[in-house]
């Protein structure tokens, strides 16, 4: 019986297509899953069909309905089909017949190629003098010709002649594509306004979406890579792009974009490899891949068709130009050599993940290529698949992972605990939801997971996103609470009267108050917090030791630290009578419950965002899994560290030498914007996620670009509000739904007020609190939030408002340089990445606003 497979790069386009062309769509699919295949290609309904020319002689076309066409790959041997693509009737053969598909026997992939631009390139290079400007890369056409004039859309002007039909693994290709005429991307945005683009969301449901709201969410080509940089590479987001088609959309090239500040970050120290061209797009003196030989491409499952057009290309900026074009697979591998990794590193990160464990995959062996291609291509199993993916919301990192973060994910067995890093957008939550797929299905018999992470909110997001990926009997075997939560319910079951108390520095205000102390409260708090609570302190002795407050910059006396310790013990007594325990306390009293128990309640730990988390926290976590194999996998980033929580895992006894892995490919933000709010965060050390030391340099790559950020400055507050209003009303009327717009203030102040002015101008606004409102609540409106209610949750359009001097940082709750200056530099930092994860929720847009001076943050 036959088989239909489906490539990820239908599935924006299936989002363009109306209800009845839907249903029929399923009912075909419907077809090939029932029918023989003798009766499948000779229905009379679905007129499969050869094409009368083209590239690749296994591509036949076949009826949706009167208007679209299917096209599909029908291999020679097997009976497993592949959807390729869904095109109006009247392009589906032009684009058709420009494509071909091989197997990549090295890899086992299916891979594809614009084989006619790719041909006129290399014979126009062949004719042309050593000086002749190449001919422009392929034009890249838009997915959406049945889609109408969405914002999200690619680069209409430079859609085919054809009507603009093609398809989304070259749709939206890249931002740096040129029109026939040679006219640079950029050019063209610059004409047709905002050419961005958006994909499917996790950690936010933002009800119904624009027409294209979630259309190019295929990961259909590979991200340019996941490996950390090359030495001597500069590095940031002007690497290779991500995948191409239907995940990228036309957009500004790196040249053009306005405040983009040039990475500076040094080599990548952590392998001590040489070598490497420049990664932002300056070119190499000799041709691309000069120093990599035949064999080594052939190794690395380059072919030579490939390989000859790719050495003809000047350098990597070009290479980029031609992705669209380009074979997915080969396109990740020649970008990590071109940026100048090893071939054994090239090897090792991006061919062995993908290579079959069955070994090479014959060339004609197209049944075992579709189905070894997870990262593209999903084959349907039962009906109900085929709903779950062309009905409703479709999610694309559900499905398609990059083989990374599948191998992060997937991974039988980590030794220890694990730790995965990287950037805003690169899909860590992904990967930890995933990772609790994995452990759920091989749990032993009485195992149990957690997944937490810091607050209500995000933990909301989890739980959601996790019933999207897992059957329900699986979700029975996993708890996902906050940290907190953990804590509270192991306390509860030995005192059920404990609650959690919010109000501490109050409590510590008191104390200072009635003893006169020669000290501000914040002080006395930040020791308590900081230095008695982080490490676990238990006694006068242990606080007394010359080595328990290194690192503060204001020497305490003897006399004086018995005051402290004195004071602190008095808050904590009063605390613990009244049974409201900060969560500092909470955590220590259940770490120490959980370590006097013999049994622990979890078999596996998975924590997300785990860079807020403070050491207190870290030891309710630690005590509550069984030490093994698999137990902890961690995943946060201290770029988006925004509680002034520094955690050292070794000191917690969390051992994660050797298992550290980046994820270096943005799946979310534009690469402007990315680049943009890099900028905020540059000249100020990131540390490695649970260390003292500093996070290997390492470039990370957009899948998406789109507009630069737009700064506006404002004479006071009311403009300011009124121009943001502007923006709001602008957006909308560019057709992004009110749901994918979300504003953020500093201040709950703010943000009252912001939401009142909203409302005031009849824009469809509503205030939302991640301690009180679930994402999915008002998800009508455009949601207006603190800059802390934001994390964790991603949006089309985002505001930053206020980004003002006073307000950012405001002053009143960073420590005073005098009184410790390590921890007036660690409030402020914290403020940074406040501003930092603000700006990196927005997808396609993103706006700060500011009244008189502008923060110091902001990379203006
Ligand atoms: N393989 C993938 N294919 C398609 N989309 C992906 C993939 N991986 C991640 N995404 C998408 O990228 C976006 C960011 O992913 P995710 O939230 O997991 O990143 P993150 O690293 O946890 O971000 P942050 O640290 O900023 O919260 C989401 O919209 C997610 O759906």
């Amino acid at each position: 019986m036959p088989h239909l497979a489906i490539d990820a790069t239908c599935l924006p386009q299936y989002d363009k297509l109306d209800r009845p062309t839907r249903e029929r769509l399923i009912a075909v699919t419907r077809k090939f899953r029932e029918l023989p295949l003798h009766a499948l290609m000779s229905h009379p309904d679905l007129r499969i069909r050869p094409l009368t020319a083209g590239q690749d002689p296994r591509i036949r076309t076949f009826r949706i309905s009167d208007n679209w066409t299917g096209v599909m790959l029908a291999p020679e041997s097997g009976e497993t089909f592949l959807l390729v693509h869904l095109l109006p009737r009247d392009s589906a053969e032009e684009w058709a017949g420009d494509q071909r598909h091989d197997v990549n026997s090295v890899m086992g992939t299916l891979e594809r190629r614009d084989a006619t631009a790719l041909e006129r390139a290399s014979s126009s290079r062949h004719r042309a003098a050593p000086d002749t400007a190449p001919p422009p890369p392929p034009r890249p056409s838009t997915a959406g010709a049945g889609g109408g004039s969405d914002a999200g859309r690619a680069n209409s002007t430079e859609a085919r002649d054809t009507g603009g039909t093609g398809g989304p693994g070259w749709a939206e290709g890249t931002g740096r594509a040129r029109g026939a005429d040679g006219q640079s991307g950029a050019d063209l945005v610059g004409r047709t306004g905002d050419t961005s683009r958006t994909r499917g969301a996790i950690g936010t449901d933002d009800g119904p979406a624009a027409p294209d709201a979630r259309a190019p969410s295929t990961p259909m080509s590979s991200p340019a890579t996941h490996l950390s940089p090359a030495p001597g590479a500069a590095v940031g987001s002007a690497t290779p792009n991500g995948p191409s088609g239907p995940d990228r959309p036309n957009g500004p090239s790196a040249p053009d974009r306005p405040n983009g500040p040039t990475r500076t970050d040094g080599p990548d120290d952590q392998n001590g490899e040489t070598g490497g061209n420049d990664a932002t797009g300056a070119e190499p003196t000799a041709g691309l891949l000069s120093h990599v030989s035949d064999r080594d491409l052939a190794r690395l499952g380059v072919d030579p068709e490939i390989r000859d057009f790719c050495r003809s290309l000047s350098g990597i900026k070009e290479l980029r130009d031609w992705r669209p074009a380009l074979p997915q697979d080969q396109y990740e591998v020649i970008s990590a050599l071109a940026e100048g990794h090893p071939v054994a590193r090239v090897l090792d990160e991006v061919v062995a993940p993908r290579r079959p464990v069955i070994g090479a995959v014959a060339t004609d062996d197209y049944d075992t290529a579709i189905r070894h291609t997870r990262e593209r291509v999903i084959v349907i199993g039962d009906d109900q698949e085929i709903e779950d993916i062309l009905a409703g919301e479709f999610n694309a990192w559900r499905i398609y992972l990059h083989p990374k973060q599948r191998d992060l994910a997937y991974r039988a067995r980590f030794n220890g605990p694990a730790k995965v890093s990287g950037g805003p957008g690169t899909g860590k939550t992904v990967v930890a939801l995933h990772r609790v797929k994995y452990l759920a299905e091989h749990l032993p018999l009485d195992g149990r997971v957690l997944l937490t992470s810091f607050t209500n909110a995000l933990v909301e997001s989890l739980k959601r996103n996790l019933a999207l990926l897992l059957p329900a009997e699986l979700v029975a075997d996993v708890d996902v609470v906050t940290t907190d939560k953990l804590a509270l319910d192991v306390v509860k079951e030995e005192y059920p009267d404990v609650r959690l108390r919010t109000d501490t520095r109050g409590v510590f205000a008191n104390i200072t108050r009635q003893h006169r102390l020669p000290f501000p409260v914040d002080f006395l708090f930040s020791e308590y917090r900081h230095v008695i609570m982080a490490q676990g302190i238990t006694t006068l002795d242990g606080y007394l030791d010359p080595d328990a407050r290194r690192g503060r910059t204001l020497p305490l006396s003897v006399p004086q630290r018995r005051q402290v310790w004195q004071s602190v013990s008095e808050a904590r007594a009063m605390m613990r009578n009244s049974r409201r325990l900060p969560a500092e306390d909470l955590h220590a009293e259940a770490a120490r419950i959980l370590d006097s128990r013999p049994g622990k309640p979890y078999t596996n730990l998975v924590v997300d965002e785990a860079q807020d988390l403070h050491p207190a926290q870290w030891r309710t976590l630690r005590a509550a899994v069984t030490r093994g194999h698999n137990d902890m996998f961690i995943a946060g980033d201290n770029r988006q560290r925004i509680y002034d929580n520094t955690v050292s895992f070794r000191r917690l006894g969390i051992a994660v030498v050797g298992r550290s892995y980046p994820l270096r490919v943005n799946y979310r933000t534009t690469e402007e914007i990315l680049t943009w709010a890099d900028g905020i965060m540059r000249g100020r050390p990131v540390t490695e996620l649970g260390e003292s030391a500093p996070e290997p340099a390492g470039s990370t790559s957009c899948v998406l670009s789109g507009p630069p950020p737009e700064l506006h400055g404002a004479a006071d507050e009311p403009a300011e509000l009124d121009a943001l209003a502007e923006r709001v009303r602008r957006w909308l009327a560019d057709g992004i739904a009110p749901g994918d717009i979300c504003v953020t203030a500093r201040t709950n102040r703010l943000r009252d007020s912001v939401t009142a002015h909203l409302r005031a101008r009849s824009l469809p606004a509503s205030m939302f609190n991640p301690g009180k409102h679930a994402v999915t609540d008002a998800a009508g409106t455009v949601r207006v939030t603190t800059m802390h209610g934001v994390k964790g949750l991603e949006f089309r359009a985002v505001a930053v408002t206020g980004a003002t001097a006073t307000a950012l940082p405001q002053m009143d709750h960073v420590t005073s340089a005098d009184l410790d200056e390590h921890q007036h530099q660690a409030d402020l930092d914290a403020q940074r990445s406040l501003l930092y994860v603000a700006c990196t929720r927005a997808r396609e847009h993103l706006y700060i606003s500011w009244h008189g001076t502008p923060s110091p943050f902001l990379p203006l």
